[in-house]
């Protein structure tokens, strides 16, 4: 039986469909999820193990790591999913906005890299991943997003770090989207707009990271690097 592999914010969008096309492969999964959805269910019912976690506070991150080695003593992978895509606007503190997103962006990644390592680094000869799924915006900045986009910064350079501290046993990278999957509430003006924002003139969904996570995955000398999933927007 293969070792499972963690996806964090698992229940909807990316993470559903990562962890839906695993399982399918018969990949065992934990996912971790905030809000209760019919997706939880419908995870547990595939067989996957599934944890309520709240990134937000240190206790929050203790307790996740504390219930993911109760359950998992090894592991064949982790991929950092879970994120929340704030703005900044008049009515929201600074301060508590660049802390909201530095803990699920940043320290909560790299508590649990730090704490579940020994589960990584098994004695198989099987290399082990570490994906972060980080954003276009970590190399740009966002005008609109500036403390998400440095805590997705954030999350990238903590691929460099851990690929050279845990290697040669695990494999860390960086997924880096620009606008793989629409969100229900985007208006059509949206849409149209953010079509013509790359070369391709595409908005793919989100098979395309199951696509990215399951090369990662499969790659044995690809580390501490990053997998633009962009539609040639850098060069558009
Ligand atoms: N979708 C896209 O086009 C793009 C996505 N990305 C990145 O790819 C990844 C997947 O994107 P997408 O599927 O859209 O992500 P979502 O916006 O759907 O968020 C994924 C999950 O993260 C969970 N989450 C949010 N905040 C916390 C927290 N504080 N603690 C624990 N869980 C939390 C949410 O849980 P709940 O639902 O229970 O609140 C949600 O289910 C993300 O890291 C995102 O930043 C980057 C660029 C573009
Ligand atoms: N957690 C999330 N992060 C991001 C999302 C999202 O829906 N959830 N969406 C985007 C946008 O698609 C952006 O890439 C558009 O330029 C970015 N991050």
């Amino acid at each position: 039986m293969s070792l499972p592999i963690l996806i964090t914010g698992g229940s909807q969008r990316l993470g559903l469909a990562i962890a839906l096309d695993l399982l399918a492969q018969d990949q065992p999964v934990i996912i971790t999820y905030r809000r209760h959805k019919s997706s939880v269910d419908q995870l547990k019912n595939a067989g996957a193990i599934v944890l309520e976690a709240d990134f937000s506070t240190q206790q929050g991150i203790s307790r996740a790591i504390d219930e993911i080695k109760r359950v998992a003593p090894a592991l064949r992978g982790i991929i950092h999913n879970a994120s929340d895509w704030v703005p900044e606007s008049p009515e929201r503190d600074p301060g508590k906005l660049m802390n909201d997103m530095m803990m699920v962006h940043t320290s909560a990644p790299y508590q649990l890299n730090l704490a579940l390592k020994d589960a990584l680094v098994n004695d198989s000869d099987q290399l082990t991943d570490i994906i972060h799924m980080t954003d276009y915006v970590q190399e740009t900045g966002s005008e609109n997003h500036i403390a998400y986009a440095a805590s997705k910064a954030a999350l990238h350079n903590l691929t460099l770090s851990f690929a050279r501290v845990f290697a040669p046993h695990v494999k860390v990278n960086s997924i880096a989207p620009s606008l793989v999957m629409f969100n229900d509430d985007d208006t059509q003006e949206y849409r149209d707009k953010a079509l013509n924002k790359n070369l391709l003139g595409m908005v793919p969904g989100a098979q395309e990271a199951v696509k990215a996570v399951n090369y990662l995955l499969s790659a044995d000398y690809v580390t501490g690097q990053t997998l633009h999933l962009n539609g040639g927007r850098n060069l558009k």
